[in-house]
């Protein structure tokens, strides 16, 4: 089965907008929980522009389903993480001013970097899990590290997706089946959307789960979240 992990950064950017607490992030965080999801996603960013520590903080007796927390580990997200252990971290190589996540790891470049960090988080009990675009070499690479999971970087389909290009799966199809041969768990995200994610799903052999933020968010402006979230189910399931 596939879970649904949300990530609710953009429940907080629309908090952060006017200064006070509406939306109520624990709040949409327990609905999110009560209409099925199977986990929640955080993205606490160096500036703040979302998630906030204390959000990350705050959010850890309220989760009751998988808490997956996301970022680059420098020595403040290390240390936020060490101390909230999450079910599970995702590395993330963004930089500080990054609109957003736009790359994966360089994982033959960064094999003894990645290897300590994922060291350290697996001695505390935290599954890890690291960002990587579908690229067999990277896929070798995240193996070395000694990672639990890797996450698919999935922008560059949605993208071909939606231009009507369904050969832009082909990468990570070969991706997930490498990446099973050599024993690590697969998840995936960026850009995924009630539009492609059925597709994805059925063309990714045990894919074990998505985090979805952006687009999920988006369509509940219309949809709503509980129904939203419904169709992301239906389509996993
Ligand atoms: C790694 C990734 O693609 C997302 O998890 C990221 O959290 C999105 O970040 P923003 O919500 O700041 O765009
Ligand atoms: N890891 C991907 C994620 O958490 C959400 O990405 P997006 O759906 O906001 O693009």
């Amino acid at each position: 089965m596939t879970k649904l992990s949300v990530n609710i950064n953009k429940i907080a950017t629309l908090r952060n907008a006017r200064g006070g607490n509406m939306p109520n992030l624990l709040k949409v965080a327990k609905d999110v929980q009560k209409f099925g999801a199977q986990g929640i996603t955080i993205h606490p960013r160096p500036d703040e522009r979302h998630i906030r520590y204390q959000d990350a903080y705050d959010l850890k007796p309220i989760v009751n389903v998988e808490y997956n927390m996301e970022g680059n580990p420098m020595d403040n997200f290390m240390k936020l993480v060490l101390e909230i252990k999450p079910t599970q971290v995702t590395l993330v190589p963004d930089a500080v001013d990054a609109i957003t996540s736009n790359a994966g790891w360089d994982t033959v470049k960064h094999k003894d970097y990645l290897k300590e960090v994922i060291a350290e988080f697996k001695r505390n009990g935290i599954r890890t899990s690291i960002f990587v675009d579908p690229e067999l070499k990277m896929i070798e690479g995240a193996a070395e590290t000694g990672t639990d999971r890797i996450e698919l970087y999935t922008e560059e389909f949605a993208d071909q997706y939606s231009l009507g290009n369904k050969n832009a799966i082909i990468p990570y199809t070969e991706s997930a089946v490498l990446a099973n041969n050599l024993n690590l768990g697969i998840n995936a995200g960026h850009d995924l959307s009630l539009e492609n994610i059925k597709f994805f799903k059925e063309n990714v052999p045990n894919l074990l789960e998505v985090s979805i933020g952006h687009a999920l968010i988006c369509e509940s402006l219309y949809g709503g979240l509980e129904k939203v979230i419904g169709g992301y189910l239906k389509r996993l399931s």
